[in-house]
């Protein structure tokens, strides 16, 4: 496989899910796994690479799903996911857009499946959300789901690689697959499972996961376990709430409304969340974590975008004014909150999507107790990039996107008030120090990802920087989602 791993090296820094664009990958591999396909002769093979990123810092562990075919497929679109012609005379194809490998991946979820290990392992774990396809009642059940669908890749700009099921006489079903691999939990996994099984409504109900295992020279006992595929409840026709606000935005639209419930729905799901998981005080240990993973970003950004460097004492006057004030206590939250992330649903409301977190931050940060203001920011961050792209693409336009995301985020705040009984006022300079905290962020995944996005969030920071946090009206209580 040496020359598949070259291949892939040359191919992976045009995917979208490739965290180093800007280097060139030096890939080492970890492991590999079969999945088992209905090809009787196994004349194509649905074979999964883990390999890591030796370029990247820290380095980075990808999971390459690919298809090793005998003859090239005939579509004219499959020449797009042609990785490679292997020396021996095969094709090499991009897993998810191959049928071999997506209809292997469904089988393993919904049968419980166990993959061959070739170093590495993974295995089928079935929840069955409801609709979805249903595991067979025992091994060889003839009687059981379709353990085969048509599929399509979802566009745009993903983290991730999602896969779309479409089966004729069962419910659609959106399986995520990993790009990034980290040992541990995967709040993507564990948190909407758990929401989605406490009845709320502000998920998508859970299918089932892949877990899997490969070596590692950093745990214990030499091998690390994580979360490979996350398969869950599709809600078709909906566009997320990125492409609709900026719709309202171009056409200045009000989305006060839509924003205000989109509060309420935050909330829903954090006192959810609270209630699920266990909580946290605020402890010097757990603020000192919290201050230290800014410190430690804008070390990063300064490093990695000039401009911010003449900024870096103001920025730290935030982050020490916040880490004085007024702490609340810590849960589990969403982690990377925008408006890509959530689907306003016919006769459901909103829906929140991808619980992973933010992918640039360490695993084990992103699992741990945090504070629900990092959401609130979050979004808070995204209206405002509604307004920042409206003016890169209209510039006419700016005052007015302006002006549209500020009644939004006002709006959003007030929804979220109202529905958290959380005091926002109290946590003023908390709120400021995450809201710069994630345009930090921005900035360093922009220059890494989208450089000519990048003055959205140097813009903000400059903004932040002057003005003082948006005032919050009063709380009052309400029931979790
Ligand atoms: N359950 C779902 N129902 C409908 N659309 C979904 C669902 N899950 C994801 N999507 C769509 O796929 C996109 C990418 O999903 P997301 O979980 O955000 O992946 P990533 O981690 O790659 O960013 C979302 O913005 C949304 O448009
Ligand atoms: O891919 P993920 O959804 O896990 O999140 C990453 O990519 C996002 C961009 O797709 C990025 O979000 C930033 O851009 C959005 C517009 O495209 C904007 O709505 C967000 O507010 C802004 O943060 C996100 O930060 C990153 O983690």
């Amino acid at each position: 496989m040496d020359s598949a791993v070259a291949a892939i090296a040359a191919w992976m820094p045009r995917q979208r899910w490739c965290g180093g664009k800007t280097h060139a990958p030096r890939l080492r591999r970890i492991g590999a796994f079969e999945l088992p396909t209905a090809d009787p002769d196994a004349r194509v093979h649905v074979r999964t690479l883990l390999l890591m990123d030796d370029a990247s810092t820290p380095p980075i562990l990808y999971q390459l799903p690919v298809v090793e075919r005998p003859e090239r497929l005939p579509s004219p679109a499959a020449s797009d996911h042609l990785i490679a012609r292997l020396p021996g005379g095969g094709f090499l194809y991009d897993g998810p857009y191959d049928r071999a490998y997506t209809d292997a991946l469904l089988a393993l979820i919904v049968g419980e499946g166990q993959a061959i290990a070739e170093g590495a392992d993974a295995a089928g774990r079935y929840s069955g959300g409801a609709g979805a396809p249903r595991a067979p009642a025992a091994p060889g059940d003839t009687a059981g789901p379709p353990l085969s669908a048509p599929a399509t890749v979802v566009g745009g700009e993903q983290s991730n690689t999602s896969i779309v099921y479409r089966p004729a006489d069962s419910a659609p079903v959106i399986c995520k697959v990993y790009r990034q691999l980290h040992h541990g939990e995967n709040p993507d996994v564990t948190l909407q499972t758990a929401l989605a099984a406490s009845g709320s409504r502000h998920v998508p109900a859970s299918v089932g996961h892949v877990v899997g295992e490969w070596d590692d020279v950093g745990q214990a006992d030499g091998r690390a376990h994580g979360h490979l595929a996350f398969a869950q409840e599709f809600l078709p026709g909906v566009a997320d709430a990125w492409r609709v606000a900026l719709a309202a935005a171009a056409a200045d639209t009000p989305f006060t409304e839509e924003a205000r419930e989109l509060g309420a729905a935050v909330a829903a799901l954090h006192l959810s969340l609270g209630e699920l998981f266990p909580c946290e005080e605020p402890s010097p240990e757990l603020i000192g974590m919290t201050t230290g993973a800014w410190a430690r970003r804008l070390a990063i950004a300064v490093a990695e975008v000039p401009e911010l460097a003449p900024r870096r004492t103001e920025i730290e006057a935030i982050y020490e004014r916040a880490r004085a004030g007024a702490w609340p206590q810590l849960q589990r939250i969403h982690g990377d909150l925008h408006l890509g992330q959530v689907i306003l649903a016919p006769e459901r409301g909103w829906v929140i999507l991808d619980f992973e977190g933010e992918p640039m931050r360490p695993m084990d940060d992103r699992t741990r107790p945090d504070l629900p203001v990092r959401d609130v920011a979050g979004m808070l961050r995204s209206f405002d990039y509604v307004a920042g792209s409206t003016a890169i693409a209209f510039p006419e336009r700016a005052s007015a996107a302006a002006r549209w995301a500020d009644a939004s985020r006002r709006a959003f705040l007030d929804g979220y008030v109202a529905a958290s009984g959380l005091d926002l006022s109290a946590y003023r300079d908390l709120l400021a120090a995450f809201e710069l905290d994630k345009a930090v962020y921005e900035a360093i995944y922009e220059t890494r990802n989208r450089p000519t996005w990048a003055a959205i969030p140097l813009s903000a920071i400059s903004s932040l920087l002057q003005s003082e946090p948006l005032p919050a009206s009063e709380p009052r209580t309400v029931e979790p989602a």
